[in-house]
């Protein structure tokens, strides 16, 4: 292990305890017993923060040893002692938040206030939950059997995986974690290996918190190798993963046959559609917010721009404009507002989408990346003449390209939005309630937000539709990945029971 290096991030923390280089199982912070290790890097500079251990098979399923243990004692505890361990936990965040913001940028390379915002993001849901966990209730059936009683009652799945990506590695993990955890569940989380750093960090403050051994657990390892045998293990009951399609398509497959509970939140290709009455200023503003976000690299990020042919022009000239007011830069500094790319294989695949749409026709209206600050940085562009042939259609580009397309009636856009594997977001500006709700009831996404670029939150049931996901994190359904519903009959009971 690099101590020097490991010592440089350690140095610009309050609290250098938060910064961890192992594994955490059963409460203990734990090597890698075959020495395979995984060095990982600032994104912003190419320089390496630290390395982590990657766990052997046998201390994986250590990992779902130590679940199971802790699995008794912590389905065993009332609702509401539970929530004021996650309360705890919540209070831990919020108290060490510029820490956490600070390694979330020096990992994943956010701006700082997009950082603080995402350790905001995440603690809301371990409060949220830590309350909703007190309210899983159960129904009283009318009966249709004679002298019995019936109902139903709901009690936590088992152990859960679960498996996040690196574009958020804080929220990722209590969007699931929290929910989980107050259902009564153990967990055990695989974060991105480009993104550990948060996730240990969340550990070292849940140990704090009181949150008993064996409950909230972080594996590391081989991506696959990892997920094989967490889909594999017969009492692992729920797999809650978020990433790319592709990925989640191969777990899905993995877990058929121990049959798990899977939740999926998957890849977006999110249309935002300009209504013809838009204030095109208005409207391109909200669409350089929803497009440059994490430098493109959210879900949510408006990845197909339909403008009406009627101001399209004025739409497309307000959009360049505010666009080159954005500052690209290291996160750590001032004033940023798109840190780097994840790494460098992100940049090649944000240029390959750029040449691909100008090979088909479009039009380069900004982006000049020789301004670029680093080789993981790409300076925003903007294509406009964007065609369902191209890649930037087709795919989620998660980079800061926005393309830009004309339509003409809402038949059309509609058409165009729903023209797409994916099903997790769209955006609609427009005044016209008519047209509002139109759009809202014929676009095939499992979220629609109607003048807003905001649309998440802890009361939100968010997920996809299509090839997004399955499934719904936050909100009042949240809970439900991780609960059963068991029904009882209790008969006879004489015909006090009633009907
Ligand atoms: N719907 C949502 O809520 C949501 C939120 C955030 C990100 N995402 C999606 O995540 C994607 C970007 O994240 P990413 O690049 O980290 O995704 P990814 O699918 O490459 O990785 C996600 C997780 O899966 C692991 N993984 C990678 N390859 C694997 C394999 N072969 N077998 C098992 N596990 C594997 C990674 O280590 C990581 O922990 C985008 O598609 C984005 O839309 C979706
Ligand atoms: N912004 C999304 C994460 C997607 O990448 C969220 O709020 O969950």
């Amino acid at each position: 292990m690099n101590m020097k290096l490991s010592k440089t991030l350690s140095t610009l923390l309050d609290d250098p305890r938060l910064f961890r280089q192992y594994a955490y199982v059963d409460g203990k912070w734990t090597h890698g017993e075959g020495g395979r290790e995984e060095a990982v890097f600032d994104p912003a500079t190419g320089e390496a923060l630290g390395h982590i251990p990657w766990l052997e098979p046998e201390q994986i399923r250590g990992a779902v040893d130590a679940a199971e243990a802790a699995f008794v004692h912590w389905r065993a505890l009332r609702a509401d002692e539970r929530c004021e361990r996650l309360l705890a936990w919540y209070d831990l965040l919020q108290a060490n938040r510029e820490d956490l913001a600070t390694i979330m940028t020096l990992e994943q390379g956010k701006p700082l206030p997009d950082a603080r915002g995402e350790v905001e993001y995440g603690a809301s849901f371990v409060r949220w939950f830590a309350e909703e966990g007190k309210r899983t209730y159960g129904d009283t059936i009318p009966s249709h059997i004679p002298n019995a009683a019936l109902g139903t009652i709901k009690e936590p799945v088992g152990i859960a995986a679960l498996i996040t990506p690196w574009n958020f590695p804080l929220a990722m993990i209590t969007r699931k974690a929290a929910a989980a955890m107050a259902a009564g569940c153990p967990v055990i989380v695989k974060p991105a290996g480009e993104t550990p750093f948060s996730a240990l960090a969340l550990a070292e403050l849940a140990e704090r918190a009181g949150i008993p051994a064996g409950v909230f657990n972080v594996v590391l390892g081989e991506a696959a190798e990892v997920s094989r045998i967490l889909c594999a293990e017969e009492r692992v009951k729920a797999l809650s993963f978020t990433g790319s399609t592709r990925v989640g398509r191969l777990l899905l497959e993995q877990c058929a046959n121990t049959v798990k509970r899977v939740s999926l939140e998957l890849g977006g290709n999110a249309p935002f559609i300009v209504g013809p009455d838009m204030d095109p200023k208005e409207a391109a503003y909200a669409a350089v917010a929803a497009k440059f976000q994490t430098a493109g690299q959210d879900c949510l990020a408006a990845n197909r721009i339909l403008v009406h042919e009627s101001i399209h022009d004025a739409f497309v000239e307000q959009f360049a404009e505010r666009m080159a007011a954005l500052t690209v830069g290291n996160g750590l500094e001032s004033e940023i507002d798109l840190g780097p790319l994840i790494h460098r294989q992100a940049v090649e695949k944000a240029a390959s989408i750029v040449d691909d749409a100008i090979s088909r026709g479009a039009t380069l209206a900004a982006g000049d990346q020789s301004a670029a600050p680093g080789p993981n940085f790409f300076m925003p562009v903007l294509l406009t003449g964007v065609t369902p042939q191209m890649k930037v259609w087709n795919e989620e580009n998660f980079a800061p390209v926005a393309g830009i397309t004309a339509y003409s009636d809402d038949d059309q856009v509609i058409e165009m939005a729903n023209d797409t594997e994916y099903g997790l977001a769209a955006y609609v500006y427009t005044h016209d309630i008519r047209r509002i709700w139109k759009l809202l009831r014929a676009l095939e996404y499992g979220m629609v937000s109607v003048n807003s670029v905001k649309m998440t939150g802890p009361p939100v049931p968010f997920g996809g539709v299509k090839q997004s996901g399955l499934g719904r994190e936050g909100g009042i359904t949240g809970i439900d990945e991780y609960l059963e519903t068991k029904y009882y009959c209790l008969g006879a009971l004489g015909s006090v029971s009633g009907s």
